[in-house]
């Protein structure tokens, strides 16, 4: 046989090869381009609270997207901004191991929503600006008690895990929710919880603390809708898996709280 007749019969190997080693190459720098991506959405890392006022800039709940009498909560600078990677990016959500969406704080969800949440660390008071929507229904036009007492629980479980330096440090044991008011579907209000006291004491050898929470659920007018006492415990090993997730800490800085999950 001519030797130009075999050429594609020994080259086809060798072309077969290439092809392999090249399509290797080009997704080993996929992957390390996707790894070395900085976390989604970028700016929310390094965004100042002051920053935090469009929806341009990131988060899905921003200064101009707040009721002229909580707007306030935006630009003061006693406060800091709650930016918890889980409520804000919901591709990651999904990849850190999260089922389903959070009940209080879905960007999409239109139940109950806190859609921003403020911690004032030398108070140690938690405020939301809350909105009612119409899946938290229960009567012709209003909402659900239950809308008020989740909302509740979720202040309380949150308020111990902003004072503490370690995620998922405690649990919420107690949620007693006073259902004042009737709430509108459509309402935003001020949600506004403190831890009032602490005690610890020695249990199996180890401390265990007590903390003691309340909270008001109240409107424009200063009108109270809904009042908690709470109590959580600390420490309880909430979470059965053992990761970076779970092993989250704060980073406070420029007015903004962040959990470590922007880094991961
Ligand atoms: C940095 C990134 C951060 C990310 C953060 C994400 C945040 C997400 C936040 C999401 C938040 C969302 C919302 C959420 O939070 S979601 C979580 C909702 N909470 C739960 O699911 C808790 C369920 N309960 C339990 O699992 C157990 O009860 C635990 C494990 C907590 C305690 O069982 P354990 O067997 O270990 O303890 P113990 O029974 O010896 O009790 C110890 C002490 O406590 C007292 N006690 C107990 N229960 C009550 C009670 N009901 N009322 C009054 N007191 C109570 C008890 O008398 C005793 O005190 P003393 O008698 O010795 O004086």
């Amino acid at each position: 046989m001519h030797p130009c007749v075999r050429l594609p019969l020994v080259a086809s190997p060798v072309a077969f090869a290439t092809g392999i080693a090249l399509g290797s190459f080009v997704t080993l720098l996929l992957t390390h381009k996707r790894l070395r991506r900085p976390p989604y959405p970028a700016s929310l890392l390094r965004l100042r609270k002051a920053e935090l006022t469009g929806s341009a800039r990131g988060a899905y709940f921003n200064a101009e997207d707040a009721p002229e009498w909580l707007r306030g909560l935006f630009f003061d600078p006693a406060l800091q901004r709650v930016l918890l990677r889980e409520w804000e990016d919901a591709a990651w959500r999904r990849r850190a191991g999260w089922l389903g969406t959070d009940l209080i704080h879905n960007p999409e969800g239109n139940g109950v929503q806190v859609v921003a949440y403020f911690w004032d660390a030398a108070a140690l008071t938690l405020t939301g600006v809350v909105k009612f929507g119409p899946a938290a229904e229960s009567h012709r036009g209003l909402c659900h008690g239950g809308a008020m007492t989740s909302l509740m629980d979720d202040l309380c479980g949150h308020i111990c895990f902003f004072s503490s330096g370690t995620p998922w440090c405690g649990a919420t044991v107690q949620v007693n929710c006073k259902l004042m008011k009737p709430v509108r579907v459509g309402d935003v209000h001020k949600l506004v919880g403190r831890i009032d006291r602490q005690e610890t004491k020695e249990k199996g050898g180890k401390p265990l603390t007590k903390v003691f929470i309340s909270a008001e659920l109240v409107g424009e007018r200063g009108e109270v809708f809904a009042s908690l006492e709470g109590l959580s415990i600390v420490p309880v090993v909430m979470s059965t898996i053992d990761d970076a997730v779970s092993k989250r800490s704060w980073i406070s800085s420029d007015g903004v709280l962040r959990d470590s999950g922007w880094l991961l």
